[in-house]
């Protein structure tokens, strides 16, 4: 997976280059990330990539040419790699939301450009002319689009083979499977009084199988009813959901 990223504070990248799963997936060449800065495509001596919004109004827009000729750029750098229809993504307020599902399908891509938004955005135009997909992190406003790249790009490069130390089909990550995750524990067995499941100590694999997955379903059942509408359970399921509510005092 190759990424390129339009950004004017490339520096803020080394959050994910530098640091734990991401950093060990990028010296594994699981994938590579290279940073275009707006304002190396500028033609005036100020490096100007922002101007005021045409009918007024607070604020600056990032300017089309700068960010059109970046563009470009990282897609024929793109290109070069092998990668000969780049998805150019722009990070917005006004985007789709990210789900995991969208992240399933965004790590099969083999190149992404991200485009980072700065102020009150971009000129339209690029958005018409360059941009297949405006994708949000979530229903508020950030500084800029770099922190919704990284989060985006970090989703992404846990999906890819060799980022997990243990391979993802074991992964019960929340959301994998369009629940939330069950509760986890380690040492101490007993911590100021506070015991751990009995169940989990017992080493019955399948009986920890059945109770992390009732108590994921339960706890989907009582935070996120809504991720529940949308997944179709089995018979198992049904009936350990079942009696979790049975068990659940309200
Ligand atoms: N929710 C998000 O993914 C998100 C993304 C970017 C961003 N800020 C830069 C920006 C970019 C475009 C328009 C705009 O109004 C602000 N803030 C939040």
């Amino acid at each position: 997976m190759r990424f390129d990223v339009i950004t004017l504070f490339p520096e803020m990248f080394s959050a994910i280059t530098d640091f734990g799963i991401n950093r060990r997936a990028l010296e594994k060449d699981l994938y590579a990330l290279h940073c275009w800065n707006p304002r190396d495509f500028t033609a005036d001596n100020y490096r100007t990539i922002d101007d005021r919004p045409y009918g007024g109004g607070p604020g600056m827009v990032m300017l089309p040419e700068p960010l059109l000729a970046a563009i470009e750029a990282a897609k024929v750098a793109q290109n070069q790699a092998g990668n000969l229809a780049p998805k150019v993504i722009y990070l917005s307020p006004q985007g789709q939301p990210l789900d995991q599902a969208a992240v399933k399908q965004l790590s099969a891509c083999s190149g992404l450009v991200l485009l980072c938004g700065r102020y009150e955005g971009v000129d339209e135009r690029v958005i018409k002319h360059s941009v297949d997909v405006e994708v949000s992190i979530g229903d508020y406003v950030l500084s800029g689009g770099e922190l919704g790249a990284m989060v985006m790009m970090d989703s992404i490069i846990r999906q890819l083979p060799g980022a997990l130390n243990h391979n993802l089909s074991a992964q019960q990550d929340s959301f994998e499977d369009g629940l939330l995750d069950c509760p986890h524990y380690t040492r101490p067995e007993d911590y100021r009084g506070m015991t751990v499941p009995d169940v989990l100590l017992s080493g019955n694999h399948a009986e920890i199988r059945r109770w992390r997955l009732k108590q994921a379903l339960g706890r989907t059942w009582l935070r996120r009813p809504d991720l529940l509408d949308q997944r179709v359970l089995s018979k198992e399921e049904a009936r350990l959901l079942s009696d979790f509510k049975s068990e659940h005092i309200t």
